[in-house]
Protein backbone atom coordinates (compact mmCIF):
# COMPACT_ATOMS: atom_id res chain seq x y z
CA UNK A 1 0.00 0.00 0.00
CA UNK A 2 2.49 2.28 -0.58
CA UNK A 3 2.35 5.85 -1.87
CA UNK A 4 5.42 5.08 -4.27
CA UNK A 5 5.45 0.96 -4.43
CA UNK A 6 8.47 -0.99 -3.00
CA UNK A 7 9.21 -3.75 -0.21
CA UNK A 8 8.78 -3.37 3.86
CA UNK A 9 11.33 -2.02 5.67
CA UNK A 10 13.27 -4.79 8.04
CA UNK A 11 15.60 -3.65 10.22
CA UNK A 12 14.91 -2.01 13.92
CA UNK A 13 14.82 1.37 14.80
CA UNK A 14 16.21 3.37 17.22
CA UNK A 15 13.95 5.50 19.37
CA UNK A 16 14.34 8.53 17.66
CA UNK A 17 13.54 7.03 14.44
CA UNK A 18 10.06 7.01 15.52
CA UNK A 19 7.12 9.62 17.46
CA UNK A 20 3.73 7.58 18.19
CA UNK A 21 0.97 8.94 19.86
CA UNK A 22 0.87 12.06 18.39
CA UNK A 23 -2.06 13.62 18.46
CA UNK A 24 -4.51 15.84 15.51
CA UNK A 25 -7.07 17.78 17.49
CA UNK A 26 -10.16 18.47 15.70
CA UNK A 27 -11.11 22.82 15.35
CA UNK A 28 -14.19 24.70 15.86
CA UNK A 29 -14.59 27.71 13.91
CA UNK A 30 -16.39 30.04 16.75
CA UNK A 31 -17.89 32.17 14.41
CA UNK A 32 -17.22 32.26 10.40
CA UNK A 33 -18.17 35.47 8.36
CA UNK A 34 -17.92 35.48 4.89
CA UNK A 35 -16.91 39.39 4.05
CA UNK A 36 -15.97 39.33 0.35
CA UNK A 37 -14.83 37.03 -2.64
CA UNK A 38 -11.57 36.61 -4.53
CA UNK A 39 -10.82 37.16 -8.18
CA UNK A 40 -10.04 33.24 -8.27
CA UNK A 41 -13.14 32.45 -6.70
CA UNK A 42 -11.90 31.66 -3.12
CA UNK A 43 -14.31 32.99 -0.26
CA UNK A 44 -12.41 35.97 2.39
CA UNK A 45 -13.30 35.08 5.74
CA UNK A 46 -12.87 35.96 9.05
CA UNK A 47 -12.87 33.04 11.82
CA UNK A 48 -12.07 31.97 14.90
CA UNK A 49 -10.20 28.76 15.13
CA UNK A 50 -10.68 26.95 18.68
CA UNK A 51 -8.78 23.62 18.77
CA UNK A 52 -10.39 20.67 21.30
CA UNK A 53 -8.61 18.03 23.35
CA UNK A 54 -10.63 15.54 21.10
CA UNK A 55 -8.97 14.20 17.32
CA UNK A 56 -7.28 12.11 15.06
CA UNK A 57 -3.66 10.25 16.54
CA UNK A 58 -0.84 9.69 14.35
CA UNK A 59 2.16 7.32 14.73
CA UNK A 60 5.57 7.65 12.33
CA UNK A 61 8.56 5.06 11.90
CA UNK A 62 11.17 6.22 9.78
CA UNK A 63 12.21 3.34 7.62
CA UNK A 64 15.39 2.06 5.84
CA UNK A 65 14.30 3.43 2.54
CA UNK A 66 12.53 6.18 1.37
CA UNK A 67 9.23 5.26 0.69
CA UNK A 68 6.66 7.14 2.53
CA UNK A 69 3.94 4.88 3.38
CA UNK A 70 0.39 5.18 4.94
CA UNK A 71 -0.17 1.60 6.80
CA UNK A 72 -3.85 2.56 7.75
CA UNK A 73 -6.83 2.57 5.75
CA UNK A 74 -8.61 5.71 5.47
CA UNK A 75 -12.40 4.73 4.16
CA UNK A 76 -12.76 7.21 1.11
CA UNK A 77 -9.50 8.60 0.94
CA UNK A 78 -6.48 6.24 -1.18
CA UNK A 79 -3.33 6.88 -0.04
CA UNK A 80 -1.89 8.78 -2.76
CA UNK A 81 -4.61 11.22 -2.24
CA UNK A 82 -4.58 11.69 1.26
CA UNK A 83 -3.59 15.17 2.61
CA UNK A 84 -0.71 13.58 5.17
CA UNK A 85 1.15 11.91 2.60
CA UNK A 86 0.76 14.57 -0.04
CA UNK A 87 1.94 17.24 2.68
CA UNK A 88 5.07 14.76 3.34
CA UNK A 89 6.07 14.83 -0.58
CA UNK A 90 6.41 18.86 -0.14
CA UNK A 91 8.35 18.47 2.69
CA UNK A 92 10.59 15.38 1.61
CA UNK A 93 10.75 18.24 -1.74
CA UNK A 94 11.80 21.31 0.12
CA UNK A 95 14.80 18.71 2.47
CA UNK A 96 15.85 17.58 -0.64
CA UNK A 97 16.09 21.44 -1.42
CA UNK A 98 18.01 22.27 1.34
CA UNK A 99 20.33 19.44 2.09
CA UNK A 100 20.67 17.50 -1.17
CA UNK A 101 19.65 13.32 -1.04
CA UNK A 102 16.18 12.53 0.35
CA UNK A 103 15.22 11.65 3.59
CA UNK A 104 14.40 8.27 5.13
CA UNK A 105 11.36 6.90 4.19
CA UNK A 106 8.50 7.02 6.90
CA UNK A 107 5.62 4.85 7.89
CA UNK A 108 2.69 6.30 8.98
CA UNK A 109 -0.41 4.91 11.49
CA UNK A 110 -3.20 7.26 11.32
CA UNK A 111 -5.75 6.57 13.77
CA UNK A 112 -8.74 8.00 12.54
CA UNK A 113 -11.62 9.92 15.06
CA UNK A 114 -12.90 12.27 13.51
CA UNK A 115 -15.47 12.41 10.85
CA UNK A 116 -14.84 13.53 6.97
CA UNK A 117 -17.12 16.78 5.62
CA UNK A 118 -17.31 17.19 9.25
CA UNK A 119 -15.90 20.69 9.49
CA UNK A 120 -13.51 19.72 12.32
CA UNK A 121 -10.42 19.81 10.25
CA UNK A 122 -9.30 16.03 10.34
CA UNK A 123 -7.39 16.05 7.45
CA UNK A 124 -6.04 19.30 7.48
CA UNK A 125 -4.97 18.20 11.35
CA UNK A 126 -3.72 15.16 10.32
CA UNK A 127 -1.23 16.66 7.66
CA UNK A 128 -0.30 19.14 10.14
CA UNK A 129 0.72 16.94 12.72
CA UNK A 130 2.50 14.60 10.25
CA UNK A 131 4.43 17.95 8.89
CA UNK A 132 5.49 19.21 12.31
CA UNK A 133 6.87 15.48 13.41
CA UNK A 134 8.33 15.27 10.54
CA UNK A 135 10.41 18.28 10.32
CA UNK A 136 11.59 16.82 13.75
CA UNK A 137 12.03 13.17 12.51
CA UNK A 138 14.45 14.30 9.53
CA UNK A 139 15.91 17.19 11.26
CA UNK A 140 14.44 19.46 8.15
CA UNK A 141 14.62 22.59 9.87
CA UNK A 142 11.31 24.35 8.77
CA UNK A 143 10.72 27.08 11.01
CA UNK A 144 7.45 27.44 12.10
CA UNK A 145 6.39 29.78 9.22
CA UNK A 146 7.91 27.77 6.72
CA UNK A 147 6.45 25.02 7.74
CA UNK A 148 2.75 27.21 7.16
CA UNK A 149 3.89 28.33 4.02
CA UNK A 150 4.70 25.01 2.44
CA UNK A 151 1.52 23.68 3.84
CA UNK A 152 -0.93 26.60 2.98
CA UNK A 153 -1.57 25.59 -0.71
CA UNK A 154 -2.93 21.82 0.32
CA UNK A 155 -5.39 23.56 2.29
CA UNK A 156 -5.94 26.86 4.32
CA UNK A 157 -6.92 25.03 7.55
CA UNK A 158 -3.32 23.52 7.73
CA UNK A 159 -1.78 26.81 8.79
CA UNK A 160 -3.59 27.69 11.62
CA UNK A 161 -2.92 23.86 13.23
CA UNK A 162 0.84 24.56 13.01
CA UNK A 163 0.41 27.70 14.40
CA UNK A 164 -0.57 25.93 17.06
CA UNK A 165 -2.77 28.28 19.19
CA UNK A 166 -6.32 30.29 19.19
CA UNK A 167 -6.55 32.24 16.79
CA UNK A 168 -8.03 35.00 14.71
CA UNK A 169 -7.98 34.42 11.06
CA UNK A 170 -8.75 36.32 7.91
CA UNK A 171 -8.01 36.06 4.35
CA UNK A 172 -9.05 32.37 2.95
CA UNK A 173 -8.08 31.43 6.40
CA UNK A 174 -3.96 31.78 6.16
CA UNK A 175 -3.64 35.67 8.43
CA UNK A 176 -3.96 34.42 11.88
CA UNK A 177 -3.09 36.45 15.10
CA UNK A 178 -3.36 34.62 18.42
CA UNK A 179 -6.48 35.28 20.54
CA UNK A 180 -7.74 34.62 23.99
CA UNK A 181 -10.94 32.31 24.42
CA UNK A 182 -11.99 31.55 27.72
CA UNK A 183 -11.76 27.52 28.23
CA UNK A 184 -14.58 25.72 28.09
CA UNK A 185 -16.30 22.57 27.41
CA UNK A 186 -17.96 21.49 24.35
CA UNK A 187 -20.56 19.27 23.48
CA UNK A 188 -19.91 18.46 19.42
CA UNK A 189 -22.87 16.76 17.59
CA UNK A 190 -22.22 15.03 14.67
CA UNK A 191 -25.17 15.02 12.01
CA UNK A 192 -23.94 11.89 10.22
CA UNK A 193 -23.69 13.56 6.72
CA UNK A 194 -20.51 14.45 5.17
CA UNK A 195 -20.69 18.30 3.67
CA UNK A 196 -18.71 18.84 0.61
CA UNK A 197 -17.16 22.31 1.10
CA UNK A 198 -17.76 23.59 -2.47
CA UNK A 199 -20.87 23.00 -2.37
CA UNK A 200 -21.95 25.48 0.24
CA UNK A 201 -19.48 28.18 -1.10
CA UNK A 202 -20.83 27.85 -4.61
CA UNK A 203 -24.97 28.30 -3.37
CA UNK A 204 -26.36 31.55 -4.78
CA UNK A 205 -28.01 32.19 -1.40
CA UNK A 206 -24.61 32.50 0.13
CA UNK A 207 -24.58 35.46 2.39
CA UNK A 208 -21.10 36.85 0.79
CA UNK A 209 -21.08 41.02 2.27
CA UNK A 210 -20.55 40.42 5.97
CA UNK A 211 -19.20 44.06 7.86
CA UNK A 212 -16.06 42.94 8.79
CA UNK A 213 -15.27 42.55 12.58
CA UNK A 214 -12.30 43.54 14.58
CA UNK A 215 -10.23 41.60 16.86
CA UNK A 216 -10.79 43.96 20.01
CA UNK A 217 -14.51 43.27 19.04
CA UNK A 218 -14.12 39.89 19.87
CA UNK A 219 -11.53 40.05 22.73
CA UNK A 220 -13.56 42.40 24.31
CA UNK A 221 -16.73 40.27 23.88
CA UNK A 222 -15.71 36.90 25.55
CA UNK A 223 -13.93 39.49 28.58
CA UNK A 224 -17.20 41.20 29.20
CA UNK A 225 -19.35 38.37 28.58
CA UNK A 226 -17.30 35.48 29.62
CA UNK A 227 -17.71 33.62 26.68
CA UNK A 228 -18.83 33.30 22.97
CA UNK A 229 -22.85 33.55 23.27
CA UNK A 230 -24.30 36.60 21.34
CA UNK A 231 -20.83 37.24 19.29
CA UNK A 232 -21.23 36.76 15.18
CA UNK A 233 -22.57 33.59 13.54
CA UNK A 234 -21.45 31.04 10.66
CA UNK A 235 -22.23 32.49 7.17
CA UNK A 236 -22.19 28.71 6.03
CA UNK A 237 -24.64 27.79 8.45
CA UNK A 238 -27.83 28.79 6.78
CA UNK A 239 -27.48 27.29 3.22
CA UNK A 240 -25.81 23.84 5.07
CA UNK A 241 -29.14 23.57 6.43
CA UNK A 242 -31.01 24.67 3.42
CA UNK A 243 -29.18 21.82 1.77
CA UNK A 244 -28.93 19.22 4.60
CA UNK A 245 -31.84 18.37 6.96
CA UNK A 246 -29.64 16.37 9.58
CA UNK A 247 -27.47 19.73 10.16
CA UNK A 248 -30.82 21.76 10.56
CA UNK A 249 -32.44 19.25 13.10
CA UNK A 250 -28.80 19.35 15.15
CA UNK A 251 -28.89 22.68 15.62
CA UNK A 252 -32.55 22.83 16.50
CA UNK A 253 -31.77 20.12 19.32
CA UNK A 254 -28.98 21.56 20.80
CA UNK A 255 -30.20 24.58 20.72
CA UNK A 256 -32.57 24.16 23.65
CA UNK A 257 -29.33 23.79 25.93
CA UNK A 258 -27.61 27.16 24.74
CA UNK A 259 -26.29 28.89 21.81
CA UNK A 260 -25.94 25.92 19.25
CA UNK A 261 -23.72 26.60 15.79
CA UNK A 262 -22.43 25.09 13.11
CA UNK A 263 -18.34 24.59 12.39
CA UNK A 264 -16.62 25.46 9.19
CA UNK A 265 -18.93 24.43 6.20
CA UNK A 266 -20.31 21.73 8.10
CA UNK A 267 -22.19 19.15 9.40
CA UNK A 268 -20.77 18.98 13.03
CA UNK A 269 -22.52 21.37 15.35
CA UNK A 270 -21.66 22.61 18.99
CA UNK A 271 -22.26 24.25 21.99
CA UNK A 272 -20.06 25.58 24.82
CA UNK A 273 -20.77 25.14 28.67
CA UNK A 274 -18.97 26.37 31.39
CA UNK A 275 -18.72 23.12 33.22
CA UNK A 276 -17.65 19.15 32.15
CA UNK A 277 -20.76 18.56 34.65
CA UNK A 278 -23.02 20.71 32.46
CA UNK A 279 -22.18 18.60 28.85
CA UNK A 280 -22.30 15.70 30.37
CA UNK A 281 -25.97 16.70 31.32
CA UNK A 282 -26.83 17.83 27.94
CA UNK A 283 -24.87 14.52 26.48
CA UNK A 284 -27.13 11.93 28.06
CA UNK A 285 -30.11 13.09 26.63
CA UNK A 286 -28.58 13.26 23.24
CA UNK A 287 -30.90 11.12 20.52
CA UNK A 288 -29.22 7.76 19.90
CA UNK A 289 -29.49 8.65 15.58
CA UNK A 290 -26.33 11.07 16.71
CA UNK A 291 -22.85 10.66 17.55
CA UNK A 292 -22.27 12.87 20.26
CA UNK A 293 -19.46 13.62 22.49
CA UNK A 294 -17.90 16.58 24.73
CA UNK A 295 -14.57 18.24 24.48
CA UNK A 296 -12.22 20.71 26.35
CA UNK A 297 -10.83 23.59 24.82
CA UNK A 298 -7.01 23.56 24.16
CA UNK A 299 -4.92 26.98 24.28
CA UNK A 300 -1.74 24.93 22.27
CA UNK A 301 -1.36 21.72 20.16
CA UNK A 302 0.00 19.26 21.74
CA UNK A 303 2.77 18.98 19.51
CA UNK A 304 3.67 22.34 20.59
CA UNK A 305 6.46 21.99 22.16
CA UNK A 306 7.95 19.82 19.32
CA UNK A 307 7.78 22.53 17.08
CA UNK A 308 9.34 25.03 19.51
CA UNK A 309 11.75 23.19 21.34
CA UNK A 310 12.22 19.63 19.39
CA UNK A 311 11.69 17.78 22.33
CA UNK A 312 10.14 14.17 21.60
CA UNK A 313 6.55 13.27 22.51
CA UNK A 314 7.58 9.95 23.35
C1 LIG B 1 -14.58 26.72 5.70
C2 LIG B 1 -13.40 26.20 6.49
O1 LIG B 1 -13.73 24.94 7.11
C3 LIG B 1 -13.09 27.18 7.63
O2 LIG B 1 -12.22 26.63 8.55
C4 LIG B 1 -12.19 26.01 5.64
O3 LIG B 1 -11.73 27.23 5.13
C5 LIG B 1 -12.38 25.01 4.52
O4 LIG B 1 -11.10 24.61 4.17
P1 LIG B 1 -10.86 23.24 3.39
O5 LIG B 1 -11.76 22.16 3.92
O6 LIG B 1 -9.38 23.02 3.42
O7 LIG B 1 -11.38 23.60 2.00
P2 LIG B 1 -10.64 23.48 0.63
O8 LIG B 1 -10.46 22.04 0.33
O9 LIG B 1 -9.45 24.40 0.65
O10 LIG B 1 -11.74 24.11 -0.35
C6 LIG B 1 -12.77 23.36 -0.96
C7 LIG B 1 -13.52 24.31 -1.86
O11 LIG B 1 -14.30 25.25 -1.09
C8 LIG B 1 -14.26 26.54 -1.68
N1 LIG B 1 -13.65 27.49 -0.73
C9 LIG B 1 -12.90 27.06 0.31
C10 LIG B 1 -12.34 27.95 1.20
C11 LIG B 1 -12.57 29.33 0.99
N2 LIG B 1 -12.05 30.25 1.83
N3 LIG B 1 -13.32 29.74 -0.05
C12 LIG B 1 -13.86 28.84 -0.92
O12 LIG B 1 -14.54 29.24 -1.85
C13 LIG B 1 -13.48 26.42 -2.95
O13 LIG B 1 -14.40 26.16 -3.98
C14 LIG B 1 -12.62 25.19 -2.71
O14 LIG B 1 -12.27 24.54 -3.91
N1 LIG C 1 -6.05 12.16 6.28
C1 LIG C 1 -7.23 12.61 5.85
N2 LIG C 1 -8.27 12.59 6.69
C2 LIG C 1 -9.48 13.04 6.30
N3 LIG C 1 -9.76 13.51 5.09
C3 LIG C 1 -8.77 13.56 4.20
C4 LIG C 1 -7.47 13.11 4.54
N4 LIG C 1 -6.71 13.29 3.47
C5 LIG C 1 -7.49 13.81 2.52
N5 LIG C 1 -8.73 13.99 2.93
C6 LIG C 1 -9.84 14.57 2.14
O1 LIG C 1 -10.14 15.86 2.64
C7 LIG C 1 -11.55 16.07 2.74
C8 LIG C 1 -11.83 17.02 3.89
O2 LIG C 1 -11.52 16.34 5.07
P1 LIG C 1 -11.56 17.03 6.48
O3 LIG C 1 -11.63 15.96 7.51
O4 LIG C 1 -10.46 18.02 6.64
O5 LIG C 1 -12.96 17.78 6.34
P2 LIG C 1 -13.64 18.83 7.21
O6 LIG C 1 -13.69 18.37 8.63
O7 LIG C 1 -14.92 19.19 6.56
O8 LIG C 1 -12.64 20.05 7.18
P3 LIG C 1 -12.88 21.60 7.02
O9 LIG C 1 -13.35 22.13 8.30
O10 LIG C 1 -11.48 22.04 6.71
O11 LIG C 1 -13.87 21.77 5.89
C9 LIG C 1 -12.13 14.67 2.93
O12 LIG C 1 -13.43 14.59 2.41
C10 LIG C 1 -11.15 13.77 2.20
O13 LIG C 1 -11.58 13.55 0.88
Amino acid sequence: MGAEGGGPATAPKAANDRLHHCPAPAKLNLFLHVTGRRADGYHLLQTVFQMLDHGDVLHFDLRDDERIVRTTEVPGVPEQHDLVVRALLLLRAEYARRHGGLPPGVDIAIEKILPMGGGLGGGSSDAATALMALNHLWRAGLTQGELMALSLPLGADIPFFIFGQTAFAEGVGEALQAVEAPDCWYVVLEPGVAVPTAEIFCAEDLTRDAIPVRIADFSRHMKTRGGLTGFGRNDLQAVASRLFAPVAQAIEWLGAYGEARMTGSGACVFCAFSSEAQADAVLTKVPAKWKAWKAKSLQRHPLWAVMQTHQDVE
